[in-house]
């Protein structure tokens, strides 16, 4: 937010998030009460890079991800508070009529399943002309010409007769670059991505992987992509933003958070590795209720390094994560690398901890810290 420190040269409008969601809140009023989805949820994507949100299934990953257009269903959905700034302007805030120009145009959307986002009735090639002429004013031939070259574009091979096939006379891999072409009709400048590779053969899904890195730098897109596969975020982004019961935990540079995971979500994330974000067998438990979320952090009953200060009042505040390699450049950048912790709030440290923690054995440890952060050396 705050771009104190910097040179006036760089600091020009230009170098404003492309997307900035800002304290939202994502709530279902349901019979057994208020699904608290997205609670909170702070987080900026730049032009150009590729951020992945990871955390288990339930965090509210595709909630915080569907809300940046209001794809939600509403009712029961509502947002209740919070911003999404797209280049400044609040979609949380825009008209359906305004938000219907944004999707499918200067926001793209890929699901997991391509089967429901294609018309079976359609033929591709008339859906991609949809979607061309809904946002831009190309005639029918020019949108057609258009559709083909995207088809092509996306690795479909004889892309001019597959045009005029229907939906299930493409493999699902294909399918799924037809959406990516679909996507790419109206020429976002956010592609949202939600776990578009899941649902697909391990093969293919390192293709569609590499399409997606090849199409980022081809239409210099912004992409978010949401992933439960760690091994997906090494390859993919620029950075993450590590979700966990409606809440951000933790945030930061895609190297930074595996080497120095400072959140011990992210770090029992990782410890799951290769896995598909089910962190259950490293630490046990399951998220809590989203109607009735615990005080405190919201990880604190399934946390080993919890203790009484993290059981109470709200979530933590996001503190910078002081990394050794960083200069130290006075920590006003909201880009850095931050978790969700009290052991990184300002004046706490692991003696205040040991101090504080009911039952300790002496050993606790903060979470960052190199006993403390490893598979190996813990005692238990
Ligand atoms: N339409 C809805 N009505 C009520 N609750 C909902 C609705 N949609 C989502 N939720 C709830 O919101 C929470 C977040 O769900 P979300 O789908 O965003 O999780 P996710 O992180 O994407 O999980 P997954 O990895 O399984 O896709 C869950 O508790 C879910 O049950
Ligand atoms: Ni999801």
């Amino acid at each position: 937010m705050s771009h104190n420190g910097q040179s006036a040269a760089t600091a020009d409008a230009s170098e404003e998030p492309l997307l900035s969601v800002r304290g939202l809140q994502t709530y279902f009023d349901t019979d057994n009460g208020t699904v608290r989805a997205v609670d909170g949820v702070s987080f900026d994507v730049e032009r150009g890079e590729t951020v992945c949100v990871v955390g288990e299934s339930g965090s509210g990953k595709t909630v915080a991800c569907e809300s940046v257009t209001k794809l939600i269903d509403m009712p029961p959905g509502r947002i209740a508070g919070g911003e999404v700034l797209f280049d400044g302007e609040d979609l949380a805030q825009a008209s359906e009529k305004r938000l219907k120009q944004i999707r499918g145009g200067r926001i793209g959307h890929v699901f997991q399943n391509p089967q429901g986002a294609l018309n079976p009735v359609y033929t591709v090639g008339d859906q991609i002309v949809e979607a061309i002429r809904i946002h831009s004013d190309r005639s029918k031939s020019e949108a057609r010409d258009r559709a083909v070259e995207l088809l092509d574009r996306v690795g479909i091979p004889e892309a001019a007769s597959r045009a005029d096939e229907y939906p299930h006379e493409f493999s699902g891999g294909m399918k799924q670059r037809v959406v990516i072409a679909m996507a790419l009709a109206g020429d976002p400048d956010l592609l949202i991505a939600d776990e578009p590779t899941t649902a697909l053969d391990v093969t293919i899904q390192a293709q569609i992987l590499r399409l997606f890195e090849d199409l980022q730098e081809e239409f210099d897109m912004s992409i978010v992509f949401v992933t439960h596969d760690l091994g997906v975020v090494a390859q993919i982004a620029d950075r993450v933003v590590v979700m966990y019961s409606g809440k951000v935990m933790e945030r930061g540079d895609v190297f930074e958070l595996f080497e120095q995971a400072a959140h011990p979500y992210t770090q029992a994330l990782l410890r799951c590795l290769p896995g598909r974000g089910d962190v259950s067998e490293a630490i046990g438990g399951s998220l809590p209720d989203p109607t009735n979320p615990p005080s405190g952090c919201r990880f604190h009953p399934r946390c080993p390094h919890a203790v009484r200060d993290c059981q109470t009042g709200d979530q933590p505040p996001m503190a910078a994560v002081d990394d050794p390699e960083d200069e130290g450049d006075g920590d006003t950048d909201d880009r850095e690398h931050r978790a969700s912790c009290v052991y990184y709030r300002t004046g706490y440290n692991a003696d205040t901890v040991r101090q504080t923690a009911p039952g300790t054995t002496g050993e606790a440890s903060a979470p960052g810290s190199s006993t403390g952060a490893g598979t190996e050396g813990g005692d238990d």
